[in-house]
C-alpha cells in the first residue's frame, strides 16, 4: 500500500512547462484516473511522479519526499508503464517481464526461482502464456501493450502509474485488463493512478478521477460529479451527453447533431 500526495507540481521540458500547481491526494488502495484531452499534460504529469520529467512542487509517496528516495527504493515502490514504451529488442515475453523484478534482484542480479514464479503467476492472468517464448516484436499491438502491463505487475510496486493501459485493445481486452487491474488493487492494496482516454471507463473503475486542461486541474472528485457534459463538453470541445450505466456509473455518449434532410434529387 503506498499512498501519494502531489503539492504544487508543475513539470514540463526544457523550453516549456506543461503542467502548472497541480495538488491531488490518492489515499492507498485507490485508484485516480487523470484525464483530459489531448496535450493536456496527463502524461507529463505521470512522468514527473515517476521521476522521469523535470517538476518543482512535492510528490510525496508515503509522506516521504520522492526525490529524496534513492532509484532502487523509488523502483520498487513506484511501477510505471509510459504510453508508448520502448521495447528493447531481441528479447522474449518471458525475458522483458523479468526485467520487472530487477528492483528485486539480489548483488549477483541473478533471477531466482521465486522471480520467475512471479513472472509466470502474471503472464498467466494477462493471458499471456501462451506467448510466454515468443520475441516481442513479433506480437500484436495489444499483445505488446499486455506484456507492458506484465512487466508493470511483476515489479509488485505499491503504486502503479499507468499511462494509457488501453489503447489499442479491444473493448474486451481492455475490460479484462482494468478487471485485472482493479483485482489486484483489491487484493494487494495497490494504489493506481492511470490516465484513460475512455471516459465510462475511467468512471466504472477510478474512485477519483482529475479533469485537466492545458496543464491545469479544472475539475476533481468522484465520477459522478466531473463526467458531467457540461464540465466534458467544455473541456474536451465535444457534444456529449451523460448516461446512467446499469450500475449507476456515468456513460458518456457522444452526440451527432442533426443532419439536414437530405433533397430527394430531381
Ligand atoms: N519531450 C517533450 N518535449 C517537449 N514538449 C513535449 C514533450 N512531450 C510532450 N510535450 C508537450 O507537452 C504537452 C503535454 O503533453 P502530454 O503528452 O503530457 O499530454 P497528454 O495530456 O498526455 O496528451 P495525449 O492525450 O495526447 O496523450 C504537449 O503540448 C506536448 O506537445
Amino acid at each position: 500500500m503506498t499512498s501519494i500526495e502531489l503539492r504544487g507540481v508543475s513539470a514540463g521540458y526544457r523550453d516549456r512547462w506543461v503542467v502548472d500547481q497541480v495538488s491531488v491526494a490518492v489515499p492507498p488502495g485507490s485508484w485516480l484516473a487523470v484525464i483530459g484531452p489531448n496535450g493536456a499534460g496527463k502524461s507529463t504529469l505521470l512522468k514527473a511522479v515517476a521521476g522521469l520529467a523535470r517538476h518543482t512542487g512535492e510528490v510525496l509517496l508515503d509522506g516521504r519526499r520522492a526525490d529524496q528516495l534513492g532509484v532502487r527504493e523509488r523502483a520498487r515502490l513506484i511501477g510505471y508503464a509510459p504510453q508508448v514504451p520502448e521495447l528493447p529488442d531481441g528479447l522474449t515475453v518471458t525475458d522483458y517481464v523479468l526485467l520487472g523484478r530487477t528492483p528485486h534482484l539480489g548483488p549477483l542480479a541473478r533471477e531466482s526461482a521465486a522471480d520467475l514464479d512471479v513472472v509466470a503467476d502474471v503472464l498467466a492472468r494477462l493471458d499471456l502464456s501462451a506467448l510466454a517464448g515468443r520475441p516481442l516484436r513479433t506480437l500484436s499491438g495489444g499483445e505488446r501493450q499486455r506484456a507492458v502491463l506484465a512487466r508493470v505487475l511483476a515489479q509488485q510496486a505499491g503504486l502503479l502509474l499507468l499511462d494509457e493501459p488501453t489503447t489499442g485493445l479491444d473493448i474486451g481486452h481492455a475490460q479484462a485488463l482494468l478487471e485485472l487491474i482493479d483485482t489486484l488493487r483489491l487484493a494487494d492494496g495497490t494504489t493506481v493512478v492511470s490516465t484513460l482516454h475512455d471516459l465510462t471507463l475511467a468512471g466504472q473503475y477510478a474512485d477519483q478521477l482529475v479533469l485537466v486542461d492545458a496543464g491545469r486541474v479544472v475539475a476533481s472528485g468522484p465520477p459522478a460529479q466531473v463526467l458531467t457534459a457540461d464540465l466534458v463538453g467544455r473541456h474536451y470541445a465535444a457534444q456529449v451527453t451523460v448516461l446512467s450505466a446499469p450500475d449507476g456509473s456515468p456513460a458518456v455518449t457522444p452526440v451527432r447533431a442533426a443532419r439536414p434532410a437530405q433533397q430527394p434529387r430531381t
